[in-house]
C-alpha cells in the first residue's frame, strides 16, 4: 500500500506552483493539474530553440507506444504535442512502473518561456487525456489500486511551499472537519456544486452558487461575472480594464475576505489573496485574484481559493466526491 507526499513550491505571484517528479532517470519538475490529464515533459526529442532552459526527460529509459501521438490546448491556448513511452514515475515515494510519458516534440512559446516548468501531471479524470489512439491513465489512475486510500490531497499556500500527498489524508493539516461534496465526471473535470458567495463580514450574497470546478493548473478564482461585478463593486478604485482583459484594483487596496458557501459550509479567502499582483514590475495598479468565467461555461475554482483551504480529491468510494476544509 503506497503512501507518498511531495512539495508544492510557488512561482512568481503564486501564478503556478512546481513539483519534483522522477521520470525514468530523471528529476523534473512538473506543474501539476488538476483540470487536465496529460502528464508531459519537454525532452531530447524537443527542438533546442523551444527547450532552452528546461529540464529534459530522455526516453531511452522507456518503451515507445508505437503510434501514439498527444496534443492539447490548455484554457489560455497555449499548447504541447508528442508522442508517448512508458517508464517509471516517482513522485514523493509513489511508484508507477509503467506510466504514460508523454514526451514533447513541440510546445507553444508559452511553455518555452516558462523556464522553472519541464511539463504537467494532469489529476483530471483520464476520460479526457489526449493521447490518441488510445488515451492512456494519468499517474493518480494508474497507482490508483496500489494506494493505501484511492485518493490525492491539495494543500497549497499563499507564498510558501506546500505539498499534494497520495493515498492518505493528513489530519495535521487541516482545521474542523472536512466537508464533502459530490463530483459530476461527465466533463473529465474535478466539477462540483457552489452554494453562494458572499463578501466582507456581510451576509448579504452577493449572488447564488453554480457549476464550478477545482483546477490546481489555474492560478486565479474565476466567477460568475455578477458575483465578480458585485465583489469589486465594494473596492475604491475597482475596475474592469478591458486591456488587461479583467477586473484591476489599486495595489495599496485592502480587498474585502471572499466567502464560498460549498456543502453547507462557508470557506473564506482573505482579502490580501485577492491583491494579486501588479500588472507589471512596480505598477501601481493590481490584477485582482477573482475574475469572470464569461464565455468558459462554468466557474473554476483555481489557486487563489485552493490556496484559503485543504482539498481531498477522494476516488475511493463508489462514486468520486471533493473534500474542503480549513487550512
Ligand atoms: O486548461 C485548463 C486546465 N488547468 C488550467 C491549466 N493551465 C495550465 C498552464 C500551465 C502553464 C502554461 C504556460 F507555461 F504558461 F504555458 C499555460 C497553461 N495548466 O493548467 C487550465
Amino acid at each position: 500500500c503506497q503512501t507518498g507526499e511531495v512539495a508544492a513550491d510557488p512561482q512568481l505571484y503564486d501564478q503556478s506552483y512546481l513539483s519534483p517528479v522522477t521520470i525514468g532517470n530523471s528529476e523534473l519538475m512538473l506543474d501539476f493539474d488538476t483540470g487536465s490529464a496529460d502528464l508531459w515533459c519537454f525532452s531530447t526529442e524537443s527542438p533546442a530553440a523551444q527547450s532552452a532552459g528546461h529540464g529534459l526527460y530522455n526516453p531511452s529509459t522507456g518503451t515507445e507506444l508505437d503510434g501514439a501521438f498527444w496534443d492539447i490546448t490548455y484554457g489560455d491556448q497555449s499548447a504541447a504535442s508528442g508522442n508517448v513511452f512508458a517508464d517509471k514515475v516517482v513522485v514523493g515515494g509513489v511508484t508507477a512502473t509503467k506510466q504514460a510519458v508523454e514526451a514533447a516534440t513541440s510546445v507553444s512559446y508559452e511553455f518555452t518561456e516558462d523556464v522553472a516548468s519541464d511539463g504537467l501531471l494532469g489529476l483530471a479524470f483520464s476520460s479526457i487525456n489526449t493521447i490518441l489512439p488510445q488515451p492512456q491513465t494519468t499517474f493518480f489512475d494508474t497507482v490508483r489500486n496500489s494506494l493505501a486510500k484511492a485518493v490525492f490531497t491539495v494543500d497549497l499556500k499563499k507564498g510558501a511551499a506546500g505539498s499534494y500527498t497520495f493515498g492518505y489524508i493528513d489530519s495535521s493539516k487541516y482545521s474542523g472537519a472536512i466537508t464533502y461534496v459530490p463530483v459530476n465526471t461527465a466533463n473529465g473535470f474535478w466539477q462540483f456544486t457552489a452554494d453562494g458567495y458572499s463578501a466582507g463580514g456581510s451576509d448579504s450574497s452577493t449572488g447564488r452558487g453554480g457549476v464550478a470546478i477545482a483546477d490546481t493548473g489555474t492560478s486565479l478564482l474565476y466567477l460568475p461575472a455578477s458575483v465578480a461585478k458585485a465583489y469589486y463593486s465594494g473596492i475604491q478604485g475597482a475596475t474592469f480594464d478591458f486591456r488587461q482583459g479583467g477586473y484591476t484594483i489599486p495595489c495599496s487596496a485592502t480587498p474585502p475576505d471572499f466567502n464560498v458557501a460549498i456543502g453547507g459550509k462557508t470557506f473564506t479567502v482573505p482579502g490580501s489573496y485577492i491583491n494579486y499582483a501588479p500588472l507589471r514590475a512596480g505598477s501601481s495598479t493590481c490584477f485582482g485574484g477573482i475574475q469572470a468565467d464569461t464565455g468558459i461555461g462554468f466557474s473554476i475554482f483555481g489557486d487563489v481559493f485552493l490556496k484559503a483551504v485543504y482539498a481531498v480529491f477522494d476516488d475511493s468510494g463508489s462514486s468520486p466526491r471533493l473534500g474542503f476544509a480549513a487550512q
